[in-house]
């Protein structure tokens, strides 16, 4: 598989702060990639080195087998889309008249536009001057100012912070398409539910440091204590190990038609993110 980005050993101090320390892993392309942890973890950082607004202190970091410094140089620029807090949108004009401003800059064809607006869901809105907007649509109008010039690779910190299950929503529906159609991405977040629906892979960062990092389904799978919980008509919720041992008492709860749902008891990435490091994810 190609890898999109790839990073070895990377560290970043500030001053007497360490930010990151020996962090290592890979991106391939096509994949939705989590970097998950808490305030201070580094997830910042680690964008601003990979999009080449920072220089690490050590180690190495490539995109597209680029190494990041060199990213702003070339052509490779335009094959990258990067979603920050800052937002560079003209207040007094339309949502429109902003992303023609944007198609100019980045060389689009306008045409482009329709397709982005319809993907954020905001054709409606098209008209409306960017100071009237909430935070959601903003949001959502930020996106896709990334979306414009389809890039192969798109970096995302914490795109749905603060925002309601609506607008959240909205903008994960935009990324999966954006997935399907071959941009690769890279999304940093404190939203576990966020990562277990977006992400193929996540790691987790603590303290500058990659904690774990593996499939969602593959991390509960690990982390789970192989039991299961019943569900019972008369409202008893029983926690049994998955084994033979108790598949006689099961068995007579389903003849004696007891069973609301038997499902597994797997912790969510919340759950093992506490475990492996003993901190709240906020
Ligand atoms: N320019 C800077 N100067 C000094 N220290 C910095 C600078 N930028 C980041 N740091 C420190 O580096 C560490 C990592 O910060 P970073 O912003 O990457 O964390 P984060 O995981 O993105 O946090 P959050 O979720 O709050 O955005 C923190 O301790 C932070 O205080």
């Amino acid at each position: 598989m190609e890898n999109v980005i790839r990073v070895e050993a990377l560290a970043k101090v500030f001053g007497n702060q360490t930010a990151l320390e020996n962090v290592d892993f890979q991106v391939e392309k096509g994949e939705t990639f989590g970097f998950l942890g808490p305030s201070g973890a580094g997830k910042t950082t680690t964008i601003k080195i990979l999009t080449g607004q920072l220089m690490q202190t050590s180690g190495e970091a490539f995109v597209f087998n680029i190494p990041t410094s060199e990213l702003k140089k070339g052509m490779h620029r335009k094959r990258v889309g990067v979603l920050t807090d800052n937002s560079g949108l003209y207040e007094r004009l339309s949502i429109h008249d902003n992303l023609k401003l944007f198609c100019d800059l980045y060389e689009v064809p306008r045409s482009r536009i329709e397709e982005v607006l319809d993907m954020v869901n905001l054709t409606n809105e098209k008209k409306k001057a960017v100071s009237k907007l909430s935070k959601g649509m903003l949001q959502r109008v930020l996106l896709a100012r990334t979306f414009l010039h389809e890039p192969d690779l798109l970096f995302l910190d914490e795109p749905t912070s603060a925002l309601d299950p609506t607008n959240s929503k909205q903008i994960h529906d935009s990324l999966r398409r954006m997935n399907e159609k071959g941009t690769t991405i890279f999304l940093t977040t404190h939203d576990m539910t966020e990562a277990e629906t977006l992400c193929n892979r996540v790691a987790f960062l603590n303290k500058g440091k990659i904690q774990l990092m593996d499939e969602p389904k593959k991390l509960r799978r690990q982390y789970s204590d192989n039991t299961v919980i019943i569900e019972l008509k008369d409202g008893r919720e029983l926690k049994r190990t998955s084994g033979p041992e108790h598949a006689q008492e099961i068995y007579q709860y389903m003849m004696d038609d007891q069973i609301v749902s038997i499902h597994s008891d797997e912790p969510t990435l919340g759950d093992i993110f506490v475990d492996i490091t003993g901190r709240e994810l906020v």
